[in-house]
């Protein structure tokens, strides 16, 4: 076989070398790469290729593991694996092996991508260990098809996966059981349940249950309309908002700052950086979503110095930056501490760029993806930062998902 052989429908016999970004692993085969989903390193399976475009790499999935490694475990869905219900691609792997491959692609990222050298620990969400790290999710997304069936879409495809149980979600969810309801002209289900009690599903976008979710998180309460933005998993609000509260004591914060809060959704990190820190902070939290800004406006109404912004970051930031050009009548950003979350894709060359501008003491980016950190965090480094300190949470058990908190100080 060679690179011009279309290789898809081939049984390939692999063995394989490591973890990659995205929940697949790495072989190699007559000098071209394969991405398998569902193995583990060391593993010696049979694999069939079911995408292959050409060039260096094709796709495939095990259709029988030859030598199994010993972090191989029975996976606790039965309708997922190759081929089947998505969302739990990691559910064949013991839970202490699942953070060490999530550990290995964050500190090959930061490597690669940042010139950073670091082992991070992925630590397991208070709890997650005694049950196997199952029924944490408290935000599901289910789709129906043609015969009204319900479920998860299979994956790479969308056909929806007709399954008995919904392991990886909380019991409130789990219990409504819209997987063994029949649902006719309708597409996609999503429920939530706050932590506590509410429970809210959006049939096709109509709301139904509770209008609006009441959160608690490190002793403050928020409101979430739907729509909002909230943590997936039932303790990450703690452990993140711990986590970014542990890194501004490290660092120290000055109330009196253009403090800023971006992405900030219904204001999470604002107003627990407000309670542990005191309600003088003076804090801005940015989100362009309408809603979620007009909740974030309720949730911190008591802290006199926060305002909570509708604006995109981007658009927010060059305002900021302007300015500064201008002698700046805002406070000294000099001395500000800037927490930003921003979504998957990361912040990007732009928004980094600003905050360089900016050069606020002390940034503290909370990612929920490696590559885009690392990529992020390349610019800052080179543009005078430290990082001060990163730890990395597993939020999403059973994925091939890592959460992590990233501290950096200017360095003059
Ligand atoms: C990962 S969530 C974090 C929200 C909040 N920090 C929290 O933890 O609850 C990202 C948020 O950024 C908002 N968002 C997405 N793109 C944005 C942009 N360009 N500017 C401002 N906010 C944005 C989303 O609506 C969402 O609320």
């Amino acid at each position: 076989m060679n690179k011009t052989t279309n290789w898809v429908g081939q049984n390939l016999t692999l063995t394989i070398d490591k973890v990659a970004h995205g929940g697949i692993f790495v072989a190699r085969h007559d000098g071209r790469v394969v991405f398998v989903s569902h193995v583990l390193p060391g593993e010696k399976v049979k694999a069939v290729v079911y995408e292959d475009r050409g060039g260096s790499f094709c796709r495939a999935e095990p259709t029988e593991i030859l030598e199994a490694s010993p972090d191989r475990v029975k996976h606790f869905w039965k309708q997922a694996g190759p081929s089947g219900a998505g969302g739990a691609e990691f559910g064949h792997i013991a839970l202490a092996r699942q953070r060490e491959l999530k550990a290995d692609v964050l500190e090959e990222a930061l490597d690669r991508m940042a010139g950073i050298k670091l082992r991070p620990v992925v630590e397991a969400a208070p709890g997650d260990d005694e049950v196997n790290g199952l029924g944490y999710r408290t935000r599901v997304q289910l789709h129906v098809d043609e015969a009204g069936t319900v479920g998860p879409y299979r994956e790479r495809s969308h056909d929806v996966v007709k399954v008995r149980d919904l392991p990886l979600a909380v019991e409130e969810i789990r219990e409504l059981e819209f997987q063994n309801k029949n649902f006719q002209d309708v597409k996609k289900i999503e429920v939530a349940v706050s932590s506590t009690g509410q429970v809210q599903w959006k049939i096709d976008k109509k709301l139904k249950g509770d209008e609006r979710l009441i959160e608690r998180a490190s002793g403050r309460t928020f409101r979430i309309s739907g729509g909002g933005f909230w943590q997936v998993h039932k303790k990450a609000a703690e452990v993140l908002t711990g986590a970014v509260n542990e890194m501004i004591a490290a660092v120290g914060i000055d109330l009196e700052a253009d403090n800023l809060d971006l992405y900030g959704g219904v204001g999470l990190f604002t107003g627990t950086i407000a309670a542990k820190f005191g309600k003088e902070l003076r804090m801005t939290s940015v989100e362009s979503f309408k809603v979620a800004t007009e909740d974030a406006t309720l949730n911190l109404a008591d802290l006199p110095r926060v305002k909570a912004v509708c604006s995109a970051t981007e658009r927010f930031l060059n305002e900021r930056v302007g300015n500064l050009d201008k002698g700046g009548k805002v406070a000294s950003p000099r001395n500000s501490t800037i927490v930003l979350d921003p979504p998957r894709a990361g912040a990007g060359a732009k928004v980094v760029n600003q905050l360089l501008a900016i050069s606020p003491a002390h940034i503290v980016y909370v990612a929920c993806d490696p590559v885009a950190l690392a990529r992020d965090l390349k610019p800052l480094l080179a543009g005078g930062y430290e990082l001060k300190a990163l730890r990395a949470f597993d939020l999403f058990p059973h994925t091939h998902h890592v959460e992590a908190v990233a501290s950096l100080v200017r360095k003059n």
